[in-house]
């Protein structure tokens, strides 16, 4: 799936948060989006998985404006597995997979086999196929956000639209959610706070400050130390790695 926004401002109270968005996504690519804190990355996705609307511009699915399409077309074409803070769901682990589900179904449509196998499965990507009788609240931070990836898995869309989907997860979590995502060979449009997982994964990033996108490109071709520098206010050290892959190693001040 394509995925197009044509100068996409938005505006909360007389604050412009985003100052015109242009992006591109192709089909099956994988799209990081960078950036500080506050420059605007959460409230671009929610404008694209449609909590928030744009104050103007308009956004596209494969050429088509998203205000023309319902909410359950959206959630066939596009799952998101959003911070994890955003959830509390006092069900079991199954169900809330489950409800991935819940866009393919006509209204009081039961869970078939179908419906459990497929849930069952994505939990077993995600390393969570013991958990499926526990309750959601009672699981950590990390647990949760494996199982709203599965969630998201279940939905079965062409697109995934992440919100620092590691966010809560230690190393092997960050690589494995990283790992299945880019398997998954879908369009992928995700928010990464980590530049070096950012880097290993995407095939390009945009870079956001102060609600506008400040460069874009391959992570190689646009992290560069002083790039990182203007954007982050931090120093690095880059190191050119086989297969156009880079590691960014951070400076901090009393390293000097
Ligand atoms: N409902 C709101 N009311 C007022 N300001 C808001 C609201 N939502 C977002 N903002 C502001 O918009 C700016 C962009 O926020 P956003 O969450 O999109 O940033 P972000 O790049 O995702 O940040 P982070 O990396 O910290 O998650 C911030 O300054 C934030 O305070």
């Amino acid at each position: 799936m394509e995925i197009i926004s044509e100068q996409v401002k938005k505006f909360i109270g007389n604050k412009e948060i985003l100052k015109g968005i242009n992006i591109d996504v192709k089909n099956k690519e994988f799209l990081g989006i960078i950036g500080p804190n506050g420059s605007g990355k959460s409230t671009f996705l929610k404008c694209i998985y449609r909590i928030l609307k744009p104050s103007e511009g308009k956004i596209l699915f494969n050429g088509k404006n998203i205000d023309e399409l319902s909410f359950r077309q959206t959630a066939l074409d596009l799952a998101v597995v959003a911070q994890h803070n955003f959830y509390n769901f006092d069900f079991k682990v199954l169900d809330v997979v489950l409800m991935g589900r819940s866009p393919h179904k006509k209204i009081l449509e039961r869970d078939n086999e179908i419906d459990y196998k497929i849930a069952r499965n994505a939990l077993e990507k995600v390393g969570l196929k013991d958990f499926v009788e526990r309750n959601f609240t009672t699981l950590s931070g990390g647990e949760q956000q494996r199982v709203i990836l599965a969630r998201a898995l279940t939905q079965e869309t062409e697109c995934l639209v992440l919100d620092e989907p590691t966010n809560h997860l230690d190393i092997k979590y960050q690589l494995q959610i990283m790992d299945i995502v880019k398997s998954l060979n879908l369009t992928v449009i995700a928010a990464i706070h980590d530049l070096n997982i950012a880097a290993m994964y995407c095939d390009r990033l945009v870079a956001l400050k102060d609600g506008q996108i400040v460069g874009a490109g391959k992570p190689k071709d646009l992290l560069t130390e002083k790039f990182i520098k203007d954007l982050y206010e931090v120093d690095t050290k880059i190191e050119a790695l086989p297969n156009d892959n880079i590691n960014i190693r951070f400076l901090p001040k009393h390293f000097k």
